[in-house]
């Protein structure tokens, strides 16, 4: 949770990682950040002997890494990043600098030279954050190390061959992997244990919030200045929304004056012309994945060989030279990578984008390329009526603009993908945000295809979850269930949620349901929800939020704009989430930030 202030003001910016360590990967996303990893191409080769001490040298391969990233991410990408992350960890002992083993011997003769010693293990970091102006890059590093002591045990001959046999020591640091095997070979470690493995997390935190939360300039006496801001309560988040520099950028109060510091504070100083051009050609881009996505290119490009635009054009029967066109737009986004044999899909695009994969997001791209879109050309009109244009895109007048939304067969089914998809990317931050594994009974109330219902009932084998959705949702769910184990844990309910009696349950999950609904509906919706709930039972619920000054571009405000045209809804911040729910008798409201598109929040239900 340490991580989590700082998360959210990084949700709306664009993170790489410049690491191929799966480690670092692992490590700042179980802490809830959100990034894009683009590996570094940065030799290091950098002459060791010529930096006074070791994590000097650590420091500047982080830099070099983060650099040659930041650069080139910013000649190849139509968007640019925000914030580069770099980092190098080496082992030092006697004066040496060791890293990654070449080959078998010389994992051996790292291993030999610390058997049974105590030795430093350093990671250096670089944080750079990018600006542009007038299409310039510029760049601005902050940069730190953390040092580990470890011991390795006096070990045998045949014990460390045996260990270099296991393949272990290859891609790691001074040959061995502290996390895993190499474990066995520690004594003692003295300081960060993730720092050996790859990243100093909490020295990383600290970092972050020195440079996004400095301290009021009153409250300098009582701050520590390395202290991480209290986190995991709606106070402690509100609270630092209102600190000074508190903003979107990282404020560089420690760095000095000026030109950096208006930059820092993300005004109109640090909007340039670059920014606004992306903005004003926002559409095109998503138009380009909606078309390649409706014409199966992704499909066609499959997990195979790279294929040539002539093959791909006949494949989705169109024109060479429109083909041509929209694959090289798919590869400038990064949909899609173009090699000398051809184009061939990007992971991103392999996971998310084929029609067929199990976090396919496909169907959504469809509904947003259909229904969103031709919601949208009604903006206007939403903001003069200050209501959705469900008549107007779809000549529907239902109370409930969603009965609008599913017309024909094939409408539903693509809504119910939709859905489903959505739901996938976020359902096991959902259902590992808090631990649940005092419950017996859930019931997943509006919970649509079953997807949230599935990864509970995956990660908490002792739970049973009804998911409760209305009957025409229910009859057309079959095609999205997974096999195993698990689907006989979970039943599935046909109901109205306002209208029903709710199945019994210890924990009531709503996920995604709230913020379609207006002030008046969610009362309602949580005063049934509320009579259900025996007192010690607890409530559930997962939604992308606002933060407390309303001021978030991305994730909060567009989906806010979205809830407008298209739903009764709107979205709230946390504390009105908190307001919300003890009006209806739950206390011990927590919340939980998961570095997706959703925080969650978990509350008790008191005796009436
Ligand atoms: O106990 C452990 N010690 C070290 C590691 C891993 O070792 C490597 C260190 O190498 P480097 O810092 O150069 O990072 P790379 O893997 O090459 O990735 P880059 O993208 O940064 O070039 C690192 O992966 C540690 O995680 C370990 O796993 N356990």
């Amino acid at each position: 949770m340490a991580l989590y202030p700082v998360v959210r003001k990084l949700l709306q910016k664009r993170v790489v990682l410049a690491s191929a360590s799966p480690r670092r990967q692992e490590i700042l996303s179980n802490a809830g950040l959100r990034f894009e990893v683009v590996p570094s191409r940065f030799k290091e080769q950098l002459n060791k002997a010529s930096f006074p001490t070791p994590y000097a040298y650590a420091m500047e391969t982080a830099k070099q890494k983060a650099l040659d990233v930041a650069r080139r991410v910013h000649q190849k990408d139509l968007r640019a990043p925000d914030i580069v992350i770099g980092a190098d960890t080496i082992v030092a002992v006697g004066g040496l600098i060791l890293e990654k083993p070449m080959d078998k011997q010389d994992a051996y003769s790292m291993l030999s030279r610390l058997n049974g010693k105590e030795h430093s293990v350093f990671t250096g970091v670089a944080i750079i954050h990018c600006s542009y102006q007038d299409g310039r890059l510029d760049m601005e590093v902050s940069e730190f190390y953390e040092e580990t002591l470890v011991k390795f045990s006096q070990l045998s001959e045949e014990l460390l061959w045996e260990y270099i046999h296991s393949g272990e020591p290859m891609d790691k640091a001074g040959g061995y992997g502290i996390q895993a095997l190499g474990g066995m070979l520690v004594e003692y470690v003295r300081g960060d244990f993730l720092n050996v493995v790859g990243f100093p997390l909490n020295h990383f935190c600290k970092k972050l919030a020195e440079l996004y939360f400095p301290p009021r300039p009153e409250n300098v006496q009582r701050v520590k200045h390395d202290s991480i801001p209290p986190v995991d309560t709606f106070e402690g988040l509100s609270d630092l929304s209102d600190v000074e520099g508190g903003g979107s950028s990282p404020a560089h109060s420690q760095q000095g004056h000026g030109t950096k510091d208006t930059h820092a504070k993300g005004t109109v100083a640090g909007l340039h012309s670059s920014a606004l051009l992306e903005v004003i050609d926002g559409f095109k881009a998503s138009k380009a994945l909606f078309t390649a996505s409706k014409m199966k290119v992704f499909d066609a490009l499959g997990d195979g060989a790279p294929l040539s635009a002539v093959d791909v054009a006949r494949k989705i029967d169109a024109s060479e030279h429109g083909t041509g066109r929209l694959l090289d737009a798919c590869a400038a986004l990064g949909l899609l990578e173009k090699t000398h044999r051809g184009y061939r899909n990007t992971e991103l695009a392999s996971r998310y984008l084929r029609s067929d994969g199990e976090f396919s997001l496909h169907s959504l791209i469809l509904h947003s390329d259909t229904h969103v879109w031709n919601l949208f050309t009604h903006l206007e009109s939403a903001v003069r009526e200050g209501t959705h244009q469900h008549p107007r895109a779809l000549g529907s007048t239902a109370d409930d603009p969603s009965q609008g939304t599913c017309r024909s067969q094939d409408q539903k089914l693509r809504c119910l993908g939709a859905m489903h998809g959505l739901s996938k990317l976020s359902a096991h931050q959902v259902a590992t945000a808090f631990d649940l594994s005092q419950f017996t009974s859930a019931c997943d109330l509006g919970g649509c295809t079953g997807a949230l219902a599935h990864e509970l009932a995956r990660e908490y084998p002792g739970l049973k979850v009804t998911v409760f959705d209305l009957p025409e949702v229910i009859e057309d769910v079959k095609r999205f269930q997974p096999n195993g184990p698990q689907t006989e844990q979970v039943t599935f309910v046909p109901g109205d949620f306002f209208k029903d009696r709710l199945p019994e349950a210890d924990l009531y999950i709503l996920s995604r349901i709230l913020h379609d609904w207006s002030d008046e509906k969610v009362h309602e919706l949580l005063s049934r929800v509320s009579g259900s709930c025996k007192p010690g039972g607890c409530l559930l619920v997962a939604e992308s939020t606002l933060d407390e000054e309303k001021q978030a571009a991305r994730p909060g405000l567009l989906p806010s704009l979205d809830l407008l045209v298209q739903a009764q809804g709107r979205a709230r911040s946390l504390s009105e989430y908190r307001h919300l729910l003890q009006a209806h008798g739950f206390t011990d409201v927590r919340a939980a930030g998961t570095g997706n598109i959703v925080d969650v929040i978990l509350a008790t239900r008191t005796e009436p």
